[in-house]
């Protein structure tokens, strides 16, 4: 089966909708999710649209940073690790093309710097340079 590119702002919802709701019901990440967001969800997945409609479409509807909801959270390789695998599965269930590799691509940049980040933080509370 051919799928269709992501090209427009129904599909970054589809997209986006689809990847929150198996990654709700990941035994691994899914209790991570929940228990932080909370009844925060349409919040949540509005502000997902936008941070991929800003990367994908080229539509600069997200200012925000990213990185720093991340930086307390109970995670670490495996919980990224399963994150990737998630948004990889949900991309090509649904979608086949220049964007749809880029989300790809994209994703699992941030995984890996948000991961990366997370272990310096940790490494620096307890080694402290100062
Ligand atoms: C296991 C990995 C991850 C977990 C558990 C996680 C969890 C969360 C949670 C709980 C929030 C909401 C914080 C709040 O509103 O209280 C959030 C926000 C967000 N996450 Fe993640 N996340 C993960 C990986 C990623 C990755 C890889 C990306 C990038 C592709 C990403 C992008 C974002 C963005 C853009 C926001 C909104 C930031 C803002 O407030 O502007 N997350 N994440």
């Amino acid at each position: 089966m051919t799928n269709k590119d992501i090209t427009n702002i129904e599909d970054i919802q589809l997209m986006v909708d689809t990847f929150y709701s198996n990654v709700r019901k990941d035994e691994l990440i899914g209790s991570i999710f929940n228990e932080k967001i909370g009844d925060r969800w349409p919040e949540h997945l509005e502000k997902m649209y936008r941070f991929w409609q800003t990367i994908l479409l080229e539509e600069h509807t997200y200012s925000g940073s990213p990185f720093p909801p991340h930086k307390q959270l109970p995670v670490e390789k495996e919980h990224f690790n399963r994150w990737m695998e998630i948004f990889t599965e949900t991309v090509d269930s649904l979608f086949t093309g220049k964007n749809a590799d880029e989300a790809k691509l994209r994703g699992k940049m941030m995984a890996e710097m948000f991961n990366h980040k997370i272990e310096y933080f940790r490494h620096e509370a307890k080694h402290p340079l100062l």
